[in-house]
């Protein structure tokens, strides 16, 4: 899943009969919705027995010791937990705080608002194999869902088990048919090969996918996104499900799954990445979505694939880890002029400008589009550099050719751009350059780096203008693996000289703004090329496989996380 916070997206559009008339069919799709009250406790603390001399005071559960400061400082990341926290004693909040892990806090999972849901009111997620929060505000839920606990709670304590599936399943048992759905719907398989049906999930997707909350900006997908985010090497296409209204065939509703193989950890998993989840607004909140998932779920397990990643805004039973977003402006007039960028209070218009100016010419000798010839450089140095995260797809050859190669002849339905640094074999190895030498044979060069970002344009509502943004994708460098004790400092050289460059590159094609989030190695140049926090947070979700929870790349005060980076090498669409 894409931006759709700091940098919002869509909005309501004109309501065409049809869907007016769709409206008028709005049958509760399936259940109830009701919301239970919420289970609020204290969390219960360890009784020391009064014969017990413990030789160091009673670490918290966490051992984060909080101050006034850092606490003031957290809460003002998280307007969330602020808000539930208004009124109270500021000792007991600062005993509170430090009683959360930082995973709790970053993920709003002990937090208030909109993520304020405890574990009993996911009457979906709470019967589906996933992991389920620990400890919260809202009170204390161990334990996963099993076969045989099925969507009960266990004992045992989540961090005391190995990575491994949280539910074991067989083939057997998965039904060859998909549920039922109420009167007026059906099923439909798209065929994405045919371009009246990307058009149909365009539309869809373009008038009632992810937005932001002020209205202001919609993502413009094109078809040629769609055609290159949904059919990547392997694409089923039952993994691609609509759901239509009977009576006209409208598509009202969208899943997709595409196949990836995830390194987790230590473990090496087949499992399907899920995306585009998207029902229709005036069929929201009837409890349509459980059925979509169920569907893709029963679709998965037909191939025998057991596992799936997600990534989504809101907060769900429960993240393994969480990013945030960063945007640095490259046409920062543009962007003020979107009401995308605000004008500081210190600040001048001029001043943003000047402070956002790039180059016009790369720095990196030997930075060049990448080819088809690369692909296997590419490919290797890129499996090496992620084998350094917790999290990661392997990825071969054709998906290398497809993720970052650009296909399309037509410039307006380009999607991607990747660049690789050849260094001449010579130079690599630091022999002494003969010129002729060099000439006559023609060695080809080392790729010790690369980088590549895609585009997925908004549309800002209220001007009618396109704001054109790239969004950093995947990129590797050999500086990685040099051995020094100082290769992190080299690596962040490195990295930063690479991202300025993929910033000039970027405004040269024309773009507004670039967004990274907070995984890879991203901390160590956010800062420094100017990104800007954005205002939301990306989790990141694996179905039936359960594993500690993975940096972010982001602190307890929700910055940059520079000194432990993140332990996230997988970048969702
Ligand atoms: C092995 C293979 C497995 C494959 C499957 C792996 C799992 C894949 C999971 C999907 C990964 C998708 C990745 C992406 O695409 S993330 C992008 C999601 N799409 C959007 O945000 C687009 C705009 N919004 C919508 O279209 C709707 O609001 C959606 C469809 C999101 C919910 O529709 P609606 O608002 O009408 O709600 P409902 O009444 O039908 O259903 C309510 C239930 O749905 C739970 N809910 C709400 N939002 C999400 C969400 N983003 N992921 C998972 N679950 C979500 C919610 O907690 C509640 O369950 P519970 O709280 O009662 O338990």
């Amino acid at each position: 899943m894409s931006d759709h916070t700091a940098e919002p997206v869509a909005d309501e559009v004109p309501q065409s009969e049809d869907e007016q008339s769709d409206a008028a069919a709005d049958p509760t799709l399936v259940g109830e919705k009701k919301k239970k009250k919420k289970n609020k406790k204290n969390k219960g603390k360890k009784a020391v027995a009064s014969d017990e001399i413990p030789s160091a005071p009673p670490e918290p559960a966490t051992g984060h010791k909080i101050s006034p400061g850092m606490m003031q400082q957290i809460l003002k990341a998280n307007p969330s937990l602020a808000a539930e926290t208004q009124g109270a004693d500021p000792k007991v909040v600062q005993e509170m705080l430090g009683s959360l892990t930082v995973e709790e806090m970053l993920t709003g999972m002990a937090s208030g608002g909109k993520n304020k849901k405890d574990m009993a009111s996911y009457k979906f997620w709470a019967t589906q194999p996933v992991t389920r929060f620990g400890m919260s505000l809202l009170g204390n839920f161990p334990g996963l869902v099993t076969a045989a606990n099925h969507g009960r709670i266990e004992d045992e304590p989540e961090s005391e088990r190995p990575d491994g599936p949280v539910r074991e399943q067989k083939l057997e048992d998965v039904p060859k048919q998909g549920a039922d759905l109420v009167d007026g719907f059906e099923w439909d398989t798209m065929d994405l090969d045919d371009e009246k049906q990307i058009n149909e999930v365009y539309d869809l997707l373009t008038n009632h996918y992810v937005e932001d909350n002020d209205a202001m900006f919609r993502f413009n997908y094109s078809a040629a996104f769609i055609n290159w985010a949904l059919k990547s090497p392997g694409w089923l296409k039952s993994w691609h499900v609509g759901v239509r209204v009977s009576a006209s065939k409208k598509l009202v509703a969208f899943i997709s799954g595409i196949p990836v193989t995830l390194k987790v950890r230590n473990n090496d998993l087949k499992c399907s990445e899920i995306n585009f989840l998207c029902i229709h607004k005036k069929l929201r909140a009837k409890r349509l979505a459980p059925v979509l998932i169920k569907e893709i779920t029963r679709r998965c397990n037909l191939e025998e694939v057991w596992n799936a990643i997600y990534t989504a805004g809101v907060v769900l039973p429960k993240p393994i880890s969480t990013c945030r977003y960063y945007h640095r402006s490259l046409d920062w007039l543009k962007l003020y002029d979107v009401g995308f960028s605000p004008l500081p209070v210190k600040s001048t218009k001029a001043r943003q400008v000047s402070r956002y100016a790039l180059p016009v010419n790369t720095g990196t000798p030997g930075l060049r589009h990448m080819e088809g010839k690369d692909v296997d450089a590419v490919q290797v140095l890129l499996r090496k550099y992620l084998d350094r995260f917790d999290l990661a797809p392997r990825l071969n050859k054709a998906d290398i050719e497809h993720w970052l190669l650009n296909k399309d002849n037509n410039p307006e339905d380009r999607v991607v751009w990747s660049y690789v640094v050849e260094v001449s074999t010579l130079d690599y190895f630091n022999l002494p350059v003969i010129n002729n030498f060099v000439s006559i044979t023609k060695v080809d060069g080392k790729i010790t780096d690369f980088f590549s970002f895609y585009k997925l344009e908004s549309t800002a509502l209220k001007k009618n203008t396109l704001v054109r943004a790239a969004y950093l994708f995947y990129y590797a460098s050999e500086t990685a693996f040099i051995e020094s004790p100082d290769v992190k400092r080299a690596l962040k050289t490195r990295l930063n000289a690479l991202m300025n460059d993929a910033l000039i590159l970027a405004k040269g094609l024309g773009f507004h703004v670039f967004n990274a989030l907070s995984l890879l190695d991203n901390s160590l140049f956010l800062v420094d090329q100017k990104f800007g926090a954005g205002d939301g947070s990306l989790h990141y979700y694996l179905f039936n496989w359960r594993t500690p929870f993975i940096k972010g790349g982001i602190d307890e005060r929700n910055d940059v996380d520079e000194k432990n980076g993140s332990g996230i090498g997988m970048v969702m669409l």
